[in-house]
């Protein structure tokens, strides 16, 4: 009984051994003893198997002499094998109670005999699942069998050894697993975690803590949703409220690093279910934010490629004849060719006849060497018209270097082109006339002048510049000139030789290199050619026009520096024929040279007299025909030259004109009367009307009003003081707009008169519309009018025709008498001239009112009617004899 007691609690310690996870061996030599206690004599060993289950390789014992366990070592499971290994082959309990002479021990027989072994029982040790786990055996130092007892001990033992073993086995698969799965968990690359129901992280990989910047303490407990960028957090928030179906679920999420940078995860949510609930989920996320990144990028990259503008090919350098495998819609609406016409083709299809071969071969060579080209080509599109194409080609090379593909960015700048090439025509073409321009027509001057001067060939320049082709222009509208200009263009092409140059250079200017002549005769002959051609009437529209033309000629001599000199010289020649009259031509001289340094000289002084305004105002009485009394003044301008004393305004007015310096002076002449006026006024010589000649620059200017405007404010001057002297020239031009001025003038109070008359280019009856208030009878009809029977019924014609329209009449340049009585006896309102007065300085005028009875200091005294209807009232009381 007590046996037995002790037998079951020997039992009870090596299943708590077992049950406390003790180490194996420990357990196992446990076993030994307490069979060794129960079965005396008894000596205990444990041998366990290889997975294979092939052979016995560890041996447990407590009794057995170590040397007798390092000579076993290992036994291989076999019938023939010594008891255990007998045993674990028959899976059965084997007996071998006399070792020295049992043949299944052979080899065995020294090694027992040396350890006093005899006997030897062993029984299978086998696993709850019928495996193989190893024997247990019972060593006896005599011969014999074992009793039942015996027998049911070693069962009993091999049975605890089966529970340690599987236990221990179970107990390292477990931890395998454990430390599988913690590897899995730990080593992942991505970041691996898990949270509760609640969201909140339970634990998390170190990779969690690189992904989020936080460390792993200071993640564990926090909520998911506090990393999630604000702009996702709804979203997810609403996948976990739908988590406890238990499913695994896959979103993508930004959240925010701790370095206030987002990152893009994608996150893949397990449910961790444990008895069939689910307690929490793990997640995985892995960075993506780079990939975004490069996708985002790829994306945009993608849709530019796309939606770009020029046209985009992408061909693939692997393959051979590197076919299309890529056009965007720029390339379908450039060329006209839709996708699927050119994938898999050569680009080569878009070249045609006028591709430049050149451009071909370079693109070829750039292909072969595998590097980048700009090449521009002809390229054709698919309904044939051809189109200018800036093709960059440009290998793309993978991470080794290799080319794959070619990408092509095609430009089609056939509108550049073409511009390019009106560009350059324009750069060297009139564009009314198609003649060559200065430019190029110098051009063709240096190459002639070069050759000439070589093989000693006679050359001219011929200026010709069309006479009467302004007033055309001016009364008839641009559109009449322009065609006059294009016909006489096409008769002076057409008498000329290939070889010639025909240029236009100004408006009415046309310039001709004559670079073959045998003789310099045969440039005359030419000129009085030209001369009739230019001169047979123009037919625009329903007029029939003429107009002359006036040339100079100069001929290429030894002395010439720079080839550009014949155009000036043929200029100068032709300004002199100008002079001639028209229809005139004339060759270049030296002297004709002299004139223009002198008028270059003349405009240089003239600038220096404007910028220290040096001239003078001058005023010529205007006196009643009908009582005599003094109306009003002409302001005539006055210029001391510094050498050559006055120069009369005839000579400078018209050069001030033709370079424009006469704004500056008509600025001056106008303030300088003003102000005279107004001093005259003020000392009390009497208000008075003063006339200013207006140049028609000036008129023209667009702030010619505002300027007159500002011009009375600043002096004072009432505007009823001013009248202002337009030709009839400054109204042809532009009428409509000129008419507009005149009214603006009117409604401002100043009064207009024409100049000149008569000897305009117009006829009477554009006066009537005119709202002026007077006409000056021109100088020249005056002179002989009482003894030239046209001009005495040109001045009656005109004063009769003034008056009919309600205007006065002024007759300038009087200078006796008899012109004098016979203009009065016509009706003429106003005299003028030398033999009334000369134009004089302001203080000789005063001298001059004062002599004729204005009172200085009374202001105002001496009032001058400034209406026609006073000019007839008063008394006639006629100097006969004032100079
Ligand atoms: N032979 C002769 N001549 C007489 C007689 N009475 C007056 N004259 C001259 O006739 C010209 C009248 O001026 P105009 O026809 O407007 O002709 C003016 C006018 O067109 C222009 N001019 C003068 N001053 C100015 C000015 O300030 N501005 C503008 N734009 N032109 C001016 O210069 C032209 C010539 O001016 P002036 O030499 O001062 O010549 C003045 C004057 O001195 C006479 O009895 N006999």
């Amino acid at each position: 009984m007590a046996r037995t007691q002790r037998h079951l609690r020997a039992q009870q310690r090596v299943q708590t051994l077992i049950a406390r996870d003790q180490p194996l061996e420990d357990t196992l030599k446990a076993i030994c003893r307490i069979v060794e206690a129960q079965v005396p004599g008894g000596i205990a060993s444990i041998m366990l198997c290889d997975e294979a289950q092939q052979r016995l390789e560890r041996l447990y014992s407590v009794s057995l002499p170590q040397a007798y366990c390092e000579a076993i070592g290992e036994v291989t499971i076999g019938p023939d094998n010594g008891a255990c290994g007998r045993a674990a082959y028959l899976r059965d309990f084997v007996i071998c109670a006399d070792l020295a002479n049992d043949p299944r021990w052979v080899g065995y027989h020294a090694l027992t005999a040396r350890h006093g072994l005899r006997a030897c029982w062993s029984c299978p040790v086998v696993g709850s699942n019928q495996q193989l786990l190893g024997t247990f055996a019972i060593y006896y130092q005599r011969p014999g069998e074992p009793a039942r007892s015996d027998r049911r001990r070693v069962i009993e033992a091999a049975e605890l050894v089966s529970l340690a073993v599987e236990r221990e086995r179970n107990r390292r698969a477990l931890k395998e697993n454990e430390q599988r799965y913690r590897s899995m968990f730990t080593y992942h690359p991505d970041a691996v975690f898990s949270l509760d129901l609640e969201g909140h992280f339970t634990t998390a990989n170190a990779a969690c803590s690189s992904v989020t910047g936080y460390a792993l303490k200071q993640l564990i407990g926090l909520h998911f949703s506090k990393l999630v960028e604000s702009d996702d957090r709804e979203r997810v928030a609403a996948l976990y409220r739908d988590a406890d179906k238990g499913e695994a679920f896959r979103y993508t999420v930004t959240i925010a690093h701790r370095e206030a940078r987002s990152v893009y995860l994608d996150v893949t949510n397990l449910p961790i279910v444990v008895n069939d609930r689910i307690i929490g989920f793990y997640g995985i996320a892995k960075d993506m934010t780079e990939r975004h990144r490069r996708e985002t990028e790829l994306r945009i990259l993608q849709r530019s490629v796309e939606a770009s503008i020029n046209g985009i090919i992408i061909s693939d350098a692997r393959q051979p004849n590197n076919p299309i495998i890529y056009v965007n819609e720029a390339f379908e609406r450039i060329t006209g060719y839709r996708r699927d016409e050119v994938l898999g083709r050569n680009g080569r299809f878009l070249q045609g006849n006028d591709t430049d071969t050149q451009a071909m071969a370079q693109l070829r060579q750039a292909i072969a060497e595998q590097r980048e080209i700009n090449v521009t080509l002809c390229n054709y599109r698919k309904d044939g018209t051809p189109f200018w194409n800036n093709l960059y080609l440009a290998p793309v090379r993978d991470d080794e270097g290799v080319v794959t593909h070619f990408i092509g960015i095609q430009h089609d700048i056939s509108e550049r082109k073409s511009y390019e090439a009106k560009l350059s025509y324009h750069a060297s073409h009139d564009a009314l006339t198609g003649l060559a321009n200065r430019s190029l027509f110098e051009d063709h001057l240096m190459h002639d002048v070069l050759l000439a001067q070589r093989h000693g060939c006679h050359l001219a320049v011929l200026f010709l510049d069309l006479d009467d082709f302004k007033p055309i222009n001016d009364s008839l509208g641009h559109e009449v000139g322009d065609q006059v200009l294009i016909q006489a263009a096409q008769r002076l092409a057409d008498e000329l030789d290939p070889g010639d140059t025909l240029a236009r250079f100004g408006s009415d200017e046309f310039v001709i290199l004559l670079p073959e002549l045998e003789r310099e005769e045969d440039a005359i002959r030419l000129v009085e050619r030209l001369l009739p051609c230019i001169g047979r009437p123009y037919r625009v529209g329903e007029h029939e026009l003429y107009i002359g033309a006036s040339v100079g000629i100069a001929f290429l001599r030894k002395e010439l520096e720079n080839p550009v000199e014949l155009i000036q010289q043929a200029d100068m020649a032709m300004y002199r024929a100008k002079q001639k009259g028209r229809n005139a031509w004339e060759c270049f001289t030296s002297d004709i040279n002299d004139e223009v340094s002198e008028r270059m000289a003349l405009r240089n002084d003239l600038q220096e007299a404007i910028e220290a305004e040096n001239f003078e105002l001058h005023y010529q009485p205007l006196l009643a025909a009908q009582g005599g009394q003094v109306v009003g003044f002409e302001a005539l301008v006055r210029w001391k030259h510094p050498v050559k004393g006055y120069l009369s305004p005839g000579l400078f007015i018209p050069l001030a004109e033709d370079t424009g310096q006469i704004g500056p002076i008509s600025e001056w002449v106008l303030r300088q009367a003003c102000r005279d006026m107004c001093r005259l006024a003020a000392k009390g010589y009497g208000r008075y009307r003063v006339s200013v000649n207006l140049s028609p620059l000036q008129f023209r200017r667009a702030n010619f009003l505002s300027n007159l405007q500002q011009a009375l404010l600043e002096t004072g001057l009432s505007p009823d003081c001013l009248e202002l002297e337009l030709t009839e020239g400054i109204l042809m031009s532009d009428t409509a707009a000129a008419v507009e001025t005149l009214h603006r003038l009117r409604d401002m109070g100043v009064e207009v008169s024409i100049d000149d008359f008569g000897t305009g280019f117009s006829s009477l009856s554009y006066l009537k519309q005119l709202p002026i208030g007077k006409i000056k009878i021109d100088r020249s009809f005056v002179r002989d009018v009482t003894v030239n029977r046209h001009d005495s019924a040109i001045v009656q014609g005109i004063i009769s025709m003034a008056h009919h329209l309600g205007l006065l009449v002024v007759a300038e340049g009087i200078e006796e008498a008899a012109q004098r009585d016979f203009l009065a006896a016509h009706g003429c309102d106003v005299f003028q001239g030398f033999f009334f007065a000369r134009p004089m300085p302001l203080e000789k005028l005063k001298a001059y009112l004062t002599q004729r009875g204005a009172v200085p200091g009374q202001g105002d005294s001496l009032s001058i009617p400034l209406d026609g209807e006073a000019l007839t009232a008063g008394a006639q009381s006629w100097p006969d004899d004032n100079h």
